[in-house]
């Protein structure tokens, strides 16, 4: 008797989160992004809204991909309570690093799947970043480079970035967009089989 595995849908239209998967040898049979109001609820903790929105994402996806196991995340940056945009423009990018400069921040990955059976699967992963301190030069030339764009908290660990970077603790991959451990042993669970 043959075996099917269960196809595997990508809920994202992050290329780094594909580029994470082929990392560990995981290939969606499907990418399928999420369209939903990413806006934080009034009084969410960044925990909270990281987790929340990777389970909206998932299960805005699901119904579209019967058969499947569908997953999904959703990376904030948060310095404190404060969520930090996802920079879509130069202000927005500046303004993250300003804040981010010389100081620590916590990178909030949501992760969620759902299985076909409708068994829903979600882990929270919280990293604590050092950033050094930013001269206006340095934030000046970082936001010239262009990589803050559409990047939580305006900047991206796995370029430049990855300099301005003195202390991580937790999980590079979640500060990148998809926690490889965490993800792999939820995919496992739900019964994913590469
Ligand atoms: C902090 C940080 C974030 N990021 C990226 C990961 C995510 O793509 C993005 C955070 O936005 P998300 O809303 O998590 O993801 P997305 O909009 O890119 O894709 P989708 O919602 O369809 O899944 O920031 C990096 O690439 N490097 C970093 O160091």
């Amino acid at each position: 008797m043959v075996v099917q595995r269960t196809p595997l849908v990508l809920a994202s239209a992050s290329p780094r989160r594909l580029d994470l998967l082929a990392q560990v040898g995981v290939a969606p049979d499907r990418v399928d992004p999420a369209d939903i109001d990413e806006t934080p609820l009034r009084d969410e903790t960044p925990r909270r809204h990281a987790l929340r929105l990777a389970v909206e994402k998932a299960r805005a996806v699901a119904p579209r991909s019967p058969g499947a196991i569908v997953l999904a995340a959703d990376t904030v940056v948060a310095v404190g309570r404060r969520i930090l945009p996802k920079a879509e423009t130069p202000e927005q990018a500046a303004r993250c690093l300003k804040l981010l400069s010389g100081r620590n921040h916590k990178v909030l990955t949501g992760i969620a799947a759902i299985a076909p059976d409708g068994r829903e699967a979600s882990r929270l992963v919280e990293t604590r970043v050092q950033f050094k301190h930013l001269s206006d030069a340095e934030q000046a030339d970082y936001l010239a480079g262009g990589e803050w764009n559409g990047k939580a908290g305006g900047y991206g660990v796995q370029g430049v970035a990855g300099g301005f970077i003195i202390d991580l603790h937790g999980s590079y991959t979640s500060v990148v967009g998809l926690p490889l451990y965490e993800t792999l042993n939820l995919l496992t669970g739900l019964g994913y089989r590469k």
